[in-house]
């Protein structure tokens, strides 16, 4: 199968619309590799963080992108870890400090160059998801389905506050939501590959839906595969 005979579906939108949750089983429901970019720009800010790299150092963060090993593994429960040089780094980079440190850093033109090749290299037989933020916009333009997630911003930080809860995490609801909002409009007004849906791109909002019917609303675009 030629590369361009790939399926891709494309899950795009902002922080907390669910697109991780969506993403994944979807993808299991296929039988598809599945691509957290997101994870890739989070591992960058923590690798970076681990080397006292600054945040403002633009050239440091570049050649920390290029360097810096990531590997995706299941564990034996099926729960999807990620190693960053070699550690695994999965809770540090769930933390709201780190989804803050790679919106900061996703927006440096060449971080997001250096970082390309990685994520089109997901795409292999028999097909893949891909979730972020410009994944139907600019890493794959040509995916056959393209899927822009939204939520309100309220039911958003209200998720993200039940799941860190869930963690043992001590955060307040108003907190979330401020950091949400701010990150919402970091990555909606960068200049390089900001947060917005493909022309093309079917516009699923989540709000007060269940996970459920949200993963069958998707199947239901691919073309052949129905829930
Ligand atoms: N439709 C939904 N209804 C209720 N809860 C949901 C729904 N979709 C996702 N969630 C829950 O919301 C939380 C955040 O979801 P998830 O991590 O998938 O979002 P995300 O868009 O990938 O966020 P981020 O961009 O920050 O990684 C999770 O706890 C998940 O279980
Ligand atoms: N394709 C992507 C994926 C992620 N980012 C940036 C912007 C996000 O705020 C941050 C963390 O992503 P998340 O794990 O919350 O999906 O990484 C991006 O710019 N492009």
């Amino acid at each position: 199968m030629t590369e361009a005979a790939i399926p891709v579906l494309t899950i795009d939108g902002p922080s907390g619309s669910g697109k991780g949750t969506i993403s994944r089983a979807v993808a299991r429901h296929l039988g598809w590799h599945y691509l957290d970019s997101g994870a890739l720009y989070r591992a960058v800010g923590v690798a970076a963080g681990w080397a006292g790299i600054d945040l403002d150092d633009a050239g440091a963060l570049v050649r920390c992108a290029f360097d810096t090993g990531i590997g995706f593994r299941d564990d034996d429960d099926g729960e999807p870890r990620v190693l960053v040089n070699g550690h695994d780094a999965t809770d540090e980079l769930r933390t709201e400090t780190a989804g803050a440190a790679a919106s900061a850093i996703a927006a440096i033109p060449e971080v997001r160059a250096a970082l390309k090749d990685r994520q089109r290299a997901f795409r292999r037989a028999p097909g893949l998801v891909a979730d972020g933020r410009d994944m139907g916009t600019v890493i794959f333009p040509d995916a056959e389905t393209k899927v822009f997630l939204t939520a309100s911003a309220e039911e958003r930080a209200e998720r993200r506050y039940k799941q860190l809860r869930d963690k043992g995490v001590s955060v307040t609801l108003a907190g979330l939501l401020r950091e949400i909002l701010a990150r919402d409009a970091r990555d909606a007004s960068r200049a390089v590959a900001p947060l917005r849906p493909a022309d093309e791109a079917v516009r699923i909002d989540t709000t007060g839906q269940g996970i459920d019917d949200v993963v069958a609303r998707v199947l239901a675009l691919v073309p052949g595969r129905a829930a």
